[in-house]
């Protein structure tokens, strides 16, 4: 069983993911965070975010690894931990750039479909385009405002500029975060998170 859990910035994509997957026993897989790792090895060695080759080269020599555990997800480059610096305000300011570069994107995609299910997988496109063979797709929305209430509580910035950022963000990502037409759309703004894990899970079918 696949399950995709696809959103907008700061839906609570994440969270609502690790929720169901816990309940479910099962992994779940974070995307995003390989386009983060991807975004950070950049800004790391100053490579262009806007060209493919460099960036794919570098990847390549010294590969990243998504580790998607049940309690979190880690992205490792050889013994380094790159996971706790990829939630930046650096990060989230480049990242949509290096999403845009075809090649980075299967890159992104090999890795993920290398990954055995049964998992639940969360990202923008994890529906359509990655796994669009999946059982199960849900779409999460909430308004700016709210989402932006949310990360205040994660980053240190201004509730005004992150609200800023998500809406920049949203628009650059809109290309790969179309809902797939299958998807059942979820507004979190509307209850609370347990209530949302809550809704999810009431559509898939009970752990054996
Ligand atoms: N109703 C809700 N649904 C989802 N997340 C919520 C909700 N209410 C509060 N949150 C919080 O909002 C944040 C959402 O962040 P995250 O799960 O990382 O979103 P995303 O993966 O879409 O960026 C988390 O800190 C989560 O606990
Ligand atoms: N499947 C995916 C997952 C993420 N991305 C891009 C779009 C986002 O700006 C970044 C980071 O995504 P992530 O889900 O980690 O973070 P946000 O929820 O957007 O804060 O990666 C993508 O293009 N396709």
């Amino acid at each position: 069983m696949i399950v995709t859990i696809d959103g907008v910035a700061a839906s609570g994509k994440s969270s609502v993911a690790s929720g169901v997957a816990r309940r479910l026993q099962l992994p779940y897989v974070s995307s995003g965070l390989l386009y983060r790792a991807a975004a950070l090895v950049a800004l790391d060695e100053g490579l262009p975010t806007d060209r493919a080759e460099p960036l794919l080269a570098s990847l390549e020599a010294q590969p990243v690894e998504l580790r998607p555990l049940p309690e979190g997800n880690e992205v490792w480059r050889g013994s380094q931990d790159l996971t706790e610096r990829l939630h930046t305000s650096e990060v989230d300011g480049s990242v949509s750039a290096v999403a845009q570069l075809q090649p980075l994107r299967e890159w992104v995609n090999d890795h993920l479909r290398q990954l055995p299910p049964p998992f639940v997988a969360e990202g923008r496109d994890m529906g359509t385009n990655v796994f669009p063979q999946a059982e199960y797709k849900f779409y999460l929305t909430a308004s700016p405002r709210v989402r932006a209430e949310r990360r205040v509580q994660e980053r240190t910035a201004d509730l005004e500029s992150v609200e800023a950022a998500l809406v920049l963000r949203d628009a650059r990502d809109a290309r790969q975060s179309a809902p797939a037409p299958d998807a059942r759309h979820i507004d979190t703004g509307l209850g609370n998170l347990e209530q949302v894990i809550a809704k999810v899970l009431s559509y898939l079918p009970d752990p054996a």
